[in-house]
């Protein structure tokens, strides 16, 4: 059963002519790894905002479970059901590692009041070690940086984890393993993880490949093969 469905989705700029997205149609599963391609300027970025519930598209409808996202409360989805993870990592670099979780925490209404124990296992889980943890963000590396991102994308505990070019500036160790560690929530976690990305290391990594082109998706193949 799909997490995301997405019908017949249009959506245009307001003050521009031309659709981005036409009438796209897409199941996203549970438990899965897509890569979303396809050329800059197709509309990757504008899709995954309408997924993140960040605008909303004029035409078709959005899904979540069976609910539209257009008449659900979209800050408590993005709240609650969805973690982004950005290219530039977008974490508050004068604050550590730790804070920067927990600010999370505190912003998505998280009521647990063990915060610093909750942030210092999902650091734990994708490989920033206590010191680490204690370290302002700024004094990490760009890995280190990524692997916090994606904690903080965690922190709430989403069933949907959506990244825009998530390696874009890593380089290919570290690409490799940010990849695994988005494989293993995906699989290991059954969190549904929607990847934007340029790279066919990316995109072959993936379960599934779709790609956008003049404002259409379609299934590209499977990768992970
Ligand atoms: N705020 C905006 N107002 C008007 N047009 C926009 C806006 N943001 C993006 N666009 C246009 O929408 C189209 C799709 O942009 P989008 O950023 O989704 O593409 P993309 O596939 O993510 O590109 P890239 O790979 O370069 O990041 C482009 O033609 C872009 O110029």
């Amino acid at each position: 059963m799909s997490v995301l469905t997405l019908n017949n989705v249009s959506y245009k700029y307001e003050g521009t002519k031309k659709n981005v997205l036409t009438g796209i149609s897409a199941a996203f599963e549970a438990s899965k790894v897509y890569a979303i391609i396809g050329k800059s300027g197709s509309g990757k970025s504008t899709l995954l905002s309408l997924i993140a519930g960040l605008d909303v598209c004029e035409k078709g409808e959005i899904l979540l479970g069976g609910s539209d996202l257009k008449k659900i409360d979209r800050d408590a989805y993005r709240a609650k059901s969805i973690g982004v993870i950005f290219q530039s990592f977008n974490l508050i670099t004068n604050a550590t590692a730790l804070e920067n979780i927990v600010l999370s925490m505190n912003i998505s209404g998280v009521k647990e009041k063990n915060k610093q124990a909750i942030a210092y296992t999902l650091l734990e889980k994708v490989g920033i070690d206590r010191e680490t943890a204690d370290r302002k963000v700024l004094k990490l590396s760009g890995g280190e940086q990524q692997r916090v991102g994606i904690a903080r994308a965690l922190a709430h505990n989403p069933d949907i984890i959506i990244a825009d070019e998530p390696t874009a500036n890593l380089d290919t160790d570290t690409q490799n393993a940010i990849l695994g560690i988005l494989t293993e929530l995906a699989h290991k976690e059954n969190k549904c993880v929607i990847i934007v990305t340029h790279s066919k290391e990316v995109s072959s990594a993936a379960d599934e490949i779709w790609g956008i082109q003049k404002g259409k998706i379609q299934f590209v193949g499977n990768g992970n093969k």
